[in-house]
């Protein structure tokens, strides 16, 4: 006889069939009581979600819009993608720095990936890996015994701005994206840029276009949120479509590979100048001349390049928006500013992002994504969900920033300190946590070395129609690109005297003299 009678065992047998199906009924009602504490927002429809609730084009309007009824955090689901929608500073600092441990990762960029060949991109990556490395090279190769090398080439690069605006101030827009990018490039390769068309450059510029142009193209493209959908060429979906990928994927291509393989040799002839790839490359050369890691520093150091290129142009085309903007008010910080007592630039950060710049595809910043489930203040957010900060709503907060709209750069210095109990924009401005951009340090001295110098020299004002009144430049920058830009606009350089011209021309020849001169002896 057993040890268990009949009875026992039928319940027994019982109890063990039944256990399963207990158990994932009260897993699912677990997880349903979790759901309906999500955080609020807008109604979507089975599958497609919201879907339509969101625009094509400037999303963060209408994440602000909806803070109007469902208030700081907003939950959102597109094709079976959650979206969490942080609209205030405090969700974004408590969500992307507090609990960085947990929302550090991307979401998949599956166009950008595959198609536009940007897979080795880490702003495309999960927080895991080499993406540490990586990081660590661009802080690392942006340090302070190079930094001052970086800044004296700012500064002769500033330099050559004004005195170009000066012989040619119709053509101001194109000399601002020039500068950048020979700025940038000095950094990035050690090139000094000479002639008007450049070959480095040239090649920037063909992948900051091509960029653009996907960037477009992948707008609302399917494929965004389906990425099984990536595994099909991407022609079947349009032959417009796939030839901006196809362009992108080349010269994203070319810009690793070509200005690379040049300083590799010119680090061997001994004549690269300093650059954050010389440093790198110095770095990590073994013994035998061999050179470890060497994809992470091509690749990390075009993607640096490509970063930092097109966002220091929009600062500083907004920067001069914002000289428009302030107009006829009076600021002591830009008459006859001194160079190094006042900020200007932290006011730009801000009054950037109340005009909506996005850096990412049409969101306010770049997105993160949580690695595991989150609860935060009574809500569940399921894990996988992509959280994006709406900087631009927190720039606008007008309990911090009253009259959003205006740019007042009072409100952050008396025109010789900078105030130390402030909101800084700088920490919006750069991103969250532990994505926050790596080449900050860069941007923030190009920006105020470019901007000092600017209003040293220049007095900038509204130009004047033929009416004789002055042009309204447009203040809503084009959305919906990698980066947004201002629309095209016009506006007058005044230069403050002819003492001002003098000493802009003898400051320029004696910043790095040798820089004028010396013709570049690579091409690509
Ligand atoms: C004014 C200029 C710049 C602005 C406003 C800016 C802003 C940003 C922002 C908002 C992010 C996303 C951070 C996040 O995910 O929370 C980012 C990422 C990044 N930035 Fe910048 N950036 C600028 C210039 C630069 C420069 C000059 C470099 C390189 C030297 C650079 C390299 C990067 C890289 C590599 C990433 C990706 C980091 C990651 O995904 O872990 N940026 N930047």
């Amino acid at each position: 006889m057993g040890l268990l009678s009949n009875k026992t065992r039928l319940a027994a047998l019982l109890c063990a069939s039944l256990a399963p199906a207990v158990y994932f009924l009260w897993r699912s009602r677990k997880a349903r009581s979790k759901r309906t504490r999500l955080p609020p927002g807008p109604k979507g429809y089975p599958i497609i979600g919201n879907y339509y609730d969101l625009p094509a084009e400037g999303s963060h309007l209408q994440y602000s819009e909806w803070k109007k009824s469902y208030g700081d955090l907003i939950f959102l689901s597109v094709l079976g993608r959650n979206i969490l929608v942080c609209n205030s500073r405090e969700t974004v600092m408590d969500i992307l720095h507090k609990r960085g441990a947990n929302s550090s990762d991307r979401p998949r960029m599956p166009i950008l990936e595959r198609w536009c060949g940007l897979g080795w991109a880490i702003f495309t990556w999960k927080y895991e890996g080499e993406i540490h490395d990586r990081r660590r090279m661009v802080f690392q190769s942006i340090n302070k015994n190079t930094m001052p090398h970086y800044e004296q080439h700012m500064h002769k690069e500033a330099l050559d701005l004004a005195r170009r605006i000066l012989a040619t101030p119709e053509r101001f827009l194109f000399l601002i994206d020039r500068m950048t990018g020979t700025t940038i490039m000095r950094i990035a390769y050690g090139h000094a840029v000479y002639a008007e068309h450049d070959q480095w450059i040239g090649l920037a510029n063909n992948m900051n276009h091509s960029f653009r142009e996907a960037s477009k193209a992948l707008g609302t493209h399917i494929a965004e949120v389906l990425p099984f959908l990536t595994l099909f060429p991407a022609w079947i979906f349009g032959l417009k479509e796939a030839k901006a990928f196809k362009t992108c994927y080349d010269s994203m291509n070319d810009m690793v590979n070509l200005p690379y393989n040049m300083v590799k040799k010119q680090v061997e002839r001994q004549e690269a100048a300093p650059s954050m790839t010389r440093w790198l490359i110095e770095q990590n050369m073994n013994p035998d001349g061999s050179i470890a890691n060497e994809h992470m520093i091509k690749e990390i150091t075009a993607e640096s390049f490509a970063a930092g290129a097109d966002v220091t142009e929009a600062m500083i085309k907004v920067f001069i928006l914002a000289m428009l903007a302030l107009s006829e008010k009076s600021w002591t910080g830009c008459d006859g500013i001194e160079p190094v007592t006042s900020r200007p630039k932290v006011a730009i950060y801000r009054w950037l992002a109340t005009q909506g710049i996005s850096i990412g595809h049409d969101t306010p910043a770049l997105p993160h994504q949580l690695t595991n489930d989150e609860e935060y203040n009574g809500y569940f957010i399921p894990a996988g969900t992509m959280v994006v900060p709406n900087s631009y709503e927190c720039a606008r907060d007008e309990s911090i920033f009253p009259e959003p709209e205006e740019f007042r750069p009072e409100r952050f210095t008396d025109g010789v300190k900078l105030f130390t109990n402030i909101v800084e924009p700088r920490d919006f401005a750069f991103g969250y946590g532990r994505r926050v951009c790596p080449g900050r340090q860069i941007s923030d001295s190009t920006l105020w070395i470019t901007i000092v110098t600017m209003l040293y020299v220049f007095d900038i004002r509204k130009a004047i129609g033929p009416d004789g009144q002055p042009i309204e430049p447009d203040l809503v920058l084009a959305n919906s690109t990698a980066t947004s830009f201002p629309k095209p606009f016009v506006c007058d350089f005044i230069p403050r005297s002819a003492q001002h011209i003098e000493i802009l021309n003898t400051t320029y020849e004696s910043v790095l003299p040798s820089a004028t001169t010396k013709p570049s002896p690579d091409t690509v």
